[in-house]
Order: C-alpha cells, then sequence, then structure tokens
C-alpha cells in the first residue's frame, strides 16, 4: 500500500545484537534467568518481546529507570531541569549556560535526568544561548527539539555502555529519509542546530539523524504533570497490538517505568503495548502508526471491519436507517465504506474514502469547539449525531468517556448533587465505555480503573438514597451492594498500582477507604 514499506526491511537487514548480548555485555547474566520474557525476531516486527512463561494479570515484567529523558518534540518551551512549562516573564535563565528554567533551587539541577553539569557546560562552551530569543518565548520551542538528542550524544562519553544499547534500537533511517516533512526537520531543528550552529563537529549528520530517529521509534511518553519523553533499555522492545496486553506507568521525578500485565499472557505469546491511541478507529491508529512508527499495522483488530465488534468507526446508514456503515477494507486507507445491513435489503449506500474523512473531520472540528467541561453541549452533541454515528463511534466514544468522569466531579454536577437521573445517566455510560473497553483496553488497565471507580459512586448513591427511604428488601440491598462492591475492588487493584502522587493513584487511595466503608455495612448484612 505504501511505498515506505519495502524499504522498511532493507533498514532492518543491518546486524543487530540480540537482548541477549545487550544483558550480557552489561554483565547481568542473573537478571538474564529472572526476567519474565524473551526476545524473538520476525520478518515483519524486527525484535519483539515474547512471554517466558505464562504471566497473570497485574504481574510486573519488567521496571527499569530511563536511559534519556527530556521534552517532546512538540512540547511548549520546558524548564531545561523538571519540565515545567514556562510562562512569559515566570522564569529564569541558568546562571552558567542561559537556557530556561523554572528555578534556581529547580530540582533538576545538576540531575542527569534533568540539566546536568555536563550538558549546561557544553550549553555554556557553544554559546547557544547567543541563538535564543528570549523577547519571545514561542521561538524558542524549536531549540528544545535538540535538546534531548545532545542529551543521547553526551551518553557516548559519560555512558558508553548505555550508548550502545541506544544505538542498537531501530531508527528507520532508511525509510524516513524519503519523507521529507520527517527529515527535513530534523536537519533544520536539530543536525544543524548541534553541528552548525552549536559547533559540535565531532557529531556526524548521520549519527544525529540515526539518534532523531530512534527516539521518534522508541520513546514513551512520559511524566505526570509534565509532556516529556523517554528512551527505556528493554521496554522499547514490546511490539505494538491495537489490543494491548500490559500497561505501564512511570514514576515522579526519577521516571521508572514499570511495565505490567493487563491481561493473562499465555507463555510464547507477545508482550504488547499500544504505539497508537487505542480509543480512535482503525484509520486513525493505522495512520499514526505508518507516520510516526513507519510500519503499517495488521492486527486482529485492524483487519476487522467491525474492530472487533467496538464498532469504532461505524456510521449508521441514512439510507435504510437501521443498518451499519463500515470499510471495506480496513487495511486499505483508499477503502470506500458501505452499509452492511444486506439482509434487511438496504438499497445500498457506499461512501469513498475521501468524503468519509472530509465528514469526520467536520465533525471533529465540532467536537474540539465543545469546553471541556460543558456537559450540556456534549450532551446535545451526542443528541445530534445520534442517527449519524454509532453510540460507541469513537468520537462518541471519547464524550462518554469525558460525560462519566464530569458527572459528579465538576461544579454544578457534584456527586451528591445530582439527581436519581442524571445519576442513572452517568452508570449508563461508564457501563457503555466499559463494554467498549473490555473489547479494547481489557483488564487491569488505567482507563478500565478509573471508569469502574466512576461507576461505583452513582450505583452507590442510589443506594444509599433508597435505603434511606426504606424501600429495598435486606437481599436486594444485599446484591446491589455486592455488584458495588465487585466493581470497586477491581478499581482498587488496577488503580493501586498507579503512583501515588497520580491522580489515578489518589483514586485508587479513595478506592481503598470506600471499599472499607462497604466492609462496615457487611458487618451488617452479612458477607457477600
Ligand atoms: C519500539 S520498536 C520495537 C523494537 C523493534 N522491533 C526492534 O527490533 O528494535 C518499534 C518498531 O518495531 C516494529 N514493530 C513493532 N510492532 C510492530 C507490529 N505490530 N507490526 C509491524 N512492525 C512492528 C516497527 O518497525 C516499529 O517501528
Amino acid at each position: 500500500m505504501n511505498s515506505r514499506k519495502k524499504k522498511d526491511n532493507k533498514s532492518r537487514s543491518r546486524s543487530k545484537s540480540t537482548i541477549n548480548d545487550i544483558v550480557i555485555a552489561r554483565g547481568d547474566l542473573k537478571q538474564e534467568e529472572d526476567r519474565k520474557y524473551s526476545v524473538k525476531v520476525s520478518k515483519l516486527m524486527g525484535r519483539y518481546m515474547v512471554a517466558k512463561k505464562d504471566i497473570e494479570p497485574g504481574e510486573i515484567i519488567l521496571s527499569e529507570p530511563p536511559i534519556v529523558v527530556g521534552p517532546c518534540t512538540d512540547c511548549k518551551v520546558q524548564c531545561l531541569g523538571c519540565y515545567k512549562n514556562l510562562e512569559e516573564q515566570a522564569f529564569i535563565k541558568c546562571k552558567t549556560c542561559n537556557w530556561p528554567l523554572c528555578s534556581q533551587k529547580c530540582s533538576g539541577l545538576n540531575n542527569h535526568l534533568g540539566h546536568s553539569e555536563i550538558e549546561c557546560a557544553i550549553l555554556k562552551q557553544t554559546n547557544s544561548s547567543k541563538f535564543l530569543d528570549y523577547s519571545n518565548l514561542l521561538k524558542i520551542r524549536s531549540h528544545m527539539q535538540a535538546l534531548v538528542p545532545l542529551r543521547c550524544l553526551i551518553l557516548k562519553k559519560t555512558n558508553p555502555k548505555n550508548y550502545d544499547i541506544l544505538l542498537n534500537m531501530e531508527h528507520h533511517n532508511a525509510l524516513r529519509q524519503n519523507i521529507p516533512e520527517v527529515w527535513n526537520t530534523n536537519q533544520e531543528n536539530v543536525v544543524n542546530r548541534i553541528i552548525n550552529d552549536w559547533g559540535l563537529k565531532e557529531f556526524s549528520e548521520d549519527e544525529i539523524h540515526t539518534i532523531c530517529g530512534i527516539l521518534e521509534v522508541n520513546c514513551f511518553e512520559i511524566g505526570q504533570e509534565v509532556n516529556i519523553r523517554g528512551l527505556y533499555p528493554t521496554a522499547f522492545l514490546m511490539s505494538h497490538d491495537c489490543v494491548p496486553n500490559t500497561n505501564h506507568n512511570d514514576e515522579e521525578i526519577n521516571y521508572f517505568l514499570t511495565v505490567r500485565a493487563s491481561t493473562k499472557i499465555p507463555e510464547g505469546h507477545a508482550v504488547t503495548l499500544s504505539y497508537a491511541y487505542t480509543l480512535q478507529n482503525t484509520l486513525k491508529r493505522r495512520e499514526h502508526l505508518l507516520d510516526n512508527k513507519f510500519f503499517e499495522c495488521y492486527c486482529k483488530r485492524c483487519s476487522d471491519p467491525t474492530e472487533l465488534g467496538c464498532y469504532s468507526a461505524a456510521l449508521l446508514c441514512p439510507k435504510c436507517k437501521t443498518g451499519v456503515v463500515l470499510c471495506d477494507n480496513p487495511l486499505d486507507f483508499d477503502s470506500s465504506w458501505s452499509c452492511t445491513n444486506w439482509s434487511k435489503k438496504c438499497p445500498g449506500y457506499t461512501i469513498p474514502a475521501r468524503s468519509m474523512k472530509l465528514l469526520l473531520n467536520r465533525i471533529t472540528q465540532e467536537v474540539d469547539q465543545i469546553d471541556n467541561n460543558d456537559v450540556v453541549a456534549m450532551e446535545q452533541f451526542l443528541n445530534k449525531y445520534r442517527n449519524v454515528l454509532h453510540p460507541t463511534h469513537y468520537i462518541n466514544l471519547g464524550i462518554k468517556i469525558s460525560l462519566s468522569q464530569l458527572y459528579g466531579k465538576i461544579k454544578g454536577y457534584l456527586i451528591h448533587e445530582l439527581s436519581n437521573e442524571v445519576l442513572e445517566r452517568k452508570i449508563d455510560v461508564c457501563r457503555e465505555v466499559l463494554e467498549v473497553l473490555d473489547i479494547i483496553e481489557p483488564g487491569y488497565t488505567r482507563i478500565r480503573g478509573v471508569t469502574l471507580y466512576e461507576l461505583h459512586a452513582p450505583l452507590m448513591i442510589l443506594l444509599t438514597r433508597e435505603s434511606a427511604k426504606q424501600t429495598l428488601s435486606k437481599s436486594e440491598f444485599k446484591r446491589r451492594l455486592k455488584e458495588v462492591f465487585k466493581y470497586l475492588t477491581e478499581a482498587s487493584i488496577i488503580l493501586n498500582y498507579e503512583p501515588k502522587s497520580s491522580i489515578e493513584g489518589n483514586m485508587g487511595v479513595a478506592a481503598n477507604e470506600a471499599l472499607g466503608q462497604i466492609r462496615e455495612w457487611q458487618k451488617i448484612v452479612g458477607k457477600f
């Protein structure tokens, strides 16, 4: 389908060390024995991780510190130490190198995962700050793009073992070279800056482009309050799947990455994560993977027009009114879409790929106009498109996820103020979202944990209200309490994997407390 694909194999044909070489090179044989995974190689995917033995949901597969972290390519201007976004006037310049910082006391100063002494010395020696136009912070943004590549290059001297591990990662240079918007942007913002502006002639253009490719292909988006990327020594080996079987999180400050199984991973099965946003439809995910990770996905979900029954891309047929419009060939970016209501004799409805894209772009623009907290506008949107978009179309699903979290949280909709009707609405959207998540983000995944937590709250309040009116029999009360207990228990397991400093980690603490209260009630109604 795409000319980029053929060259892919070429770039992969260069010889690469296996993960075993990497581990042995690190003198870490013990760790190799203990590892939950081994590494295989396939023609399609290159190296990929497989489970050495059955791995249970929630089990840690790996936990490791990053090789390098720093600003993302599309980041705003950030503090070089702690990566807080900097506003005009609310920042200082590093006394030594003159690059922007949040304060002279920033916790990321003289830290190898922040603004290290060596980075500061190089930025000073090269007089790099003379190119920073502080009259307008926006003009500094593109300069930030060269920082992570510089940090990688610094490793060559400060940590040659990590530099070797990094150089062993996929860069897709042969493919990327043929994509002018990727290659030329790197040439301008990274290569020319490091070699010409900063005068670091010891690095070659090829070497810097390779580093850029490695970062693009292998970085994890990390950070809790901040928007940064990190490269990890073994986690990069996980292959992509649009229904992943792992979940990962990163710690604040040290950026330790922990990968856990979200579902059971049988021995010999690939250990996967999704490089794309799972809540988008096949077309969007595949476009993202091709443009940013330089491969085409042929997973089960991508190959199935119904996306395994979650209908993330389906429209409702405007002709027969009852049929579902699906992509004729989801593995072809240019495929048309048709009504699939053959048995009920739809007169026939087909829409070309281009018109579908235009329609989705127009609807997306409309959604983007809705304020993040405007539940009324969200409900109006769902109502307006109820005969156009499938109820679980990814655009609807995004809105339903927002509603599942906003009802009960924002001003005017605090949980105890909600009418029974709105509580029921919150329950409905949570259940609808969970039905889809059970297909595309199954098991112990963060978004399921959050949605289960959101679901328990209205159920519990309705139960309390009804029990206060004494309209429930003891057995009905117990049945409903048991249901809340079930959701909350799973939410608690999932959310307690999250760092305590994160929003989800806090939710985990709240889930534990709520479970404690239910256990008190159990003393009255009896164990479930
Ligand atoms: C983060 S790297 C994974 C490690 C890589 N396979 C290696 O050997 O270094 C991502 C790259 O692996 C390949 N890859 C991962 N998952 C894939 C999949 N499901 N289908 C095809 N290629 C995949 C693609 O080349 C992608 O750009």
